[in-house]
């Protein structure tokens, strides 16, 4: 049966009641997968009514999600929301340049909570040409994990086409694989090989969350390979006319795609918790195209 991604008036007010009691925002979300939610917008919903409901806003508010950060005081929301992420020193590095055995990397912007970074010249114009250049001819449209089953599935929400390169698969690719370890602050072993992405005009990734929900069925056999995911870098190989942006709605931020550039986040701390803020996706493609690559980080070796 096809699982539910949208939410009646009588779920919203069943969540805002039962937050209003004090329930755990994981006990709905058990009941709601438990009805045949979708597990990830089941968390997805759950955390934002949570957030709402300590915030005062009211369900209009939370029907946006997705389409339009729904509050706009990220500090009043980091404090008083119902998020139980318990924030760890950031890996990534402090300072206004990262250095990398190649390459000086330039920090153009930070948030703390959760840990994000905006970097520029992470790559040189010539290698993300040839990034794309290679990738051409071995585009695939791009699939998600199935929450159930754990299996590679096509769907509506991510109209990309992708394909990926094993880490240290050649020469090019180790000197970017070592960089990035390096930048990310993280074993190049623990990487999953560089993952590219080629958006046309109306493409799109609704927003989600990098990391395996526990409690999706379909999580275990990708957590058995190197655990959690931890971080997230996304490169931007084109410059793109509109659109296109990378949308974080939990934090009403959004970072443009630049040539070179590229945005990090972390997500996964030392207790096996996950953060929720970190929700993110690709805004829709309006002119020209998006080419991205995208590095995710385990907990341990992956592969
Ligand atoms: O297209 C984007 O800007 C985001 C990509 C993304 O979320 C991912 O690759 O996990
Ligand atoms: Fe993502």
């Amino acid at each position: 049966m096809e699982k539910i991604t949208n939410i009646s008036p009588d779920w919203q007010k069943w969540i805002l009641d039962n937050l209003a009691r004090g329930c755990t925002a994981q006990s709905l979300i058990d009941v709601m997968v438990e009805k045949n939610f979708d597990p990830m917008f089941a968390s997805a919903i759950v955390f934002h009514f949570s957030t709402a409901h300590k915030g005062n806003i009211g369900p209009v508010a939370v029907a946006q999600l997705g389409s339009q950060p729904a509050v706009s005081n990220v500090k009043d929301k980091i404090h008083s929301n119902g998020n139980t992420y318990s924030y760890e020193a950031p890996r990534f590095k402090s300072g206004n340049v990262i250095h990398t055995h190649d390459r000086d990397i330039q920090v153009m912007g930070r948030v703390d909570k959760p840990y994000i970074a905006v970097l520029d010249n992470v790559l040189s114009h010539d290698e993300c040409d040839e990034l794309v250049r290679l990738s051409q001819a071995r585009l695939k449209r791009s699939t998600i994990v199935d929450p159930t089953t754990g299996k590679d599935a096509v769907i509506e929400e991510r109209t990309s086409y992708g394909t990926f390169f094993h880490v240290n698969e050649n020469e090019f690719i180790a000197r970017l694989d070592r960089r990035i370890a390096e930048l990310m602050n993280w074993p190049v072993e623990n990487g999953e090989g560089l993952q590219i992405l080629n958006y046309k005009v109306g493409g799109e990734y609704k927003p989600h969350f990098d990391y395996f929900p526990e409690h999706d069925p379909g999580s275990k056999v990708h957590l058995n390979n190197g655990g959690q995911r931890v971080s997230t870098l996304v490169m931007y190989l084109n410059d793109v006319e509109e659109g296109g942006a990378t949308v974080f709605p939990e934090l009403g931020m959004t970072v443009g795609p630049k040539k070179g550039a590229a945005v990090y986040f972390e997500y996964t701390n030392s207790k096996n918790q996950v953060d929720p803020l970190t929700l993110h996706g690709g805004l829709p493609v309006l002119q020209g195209e998006k080419w991205i690559a995208t590095k995710w980080m385990r907990q341990r070796r992956f592969g």
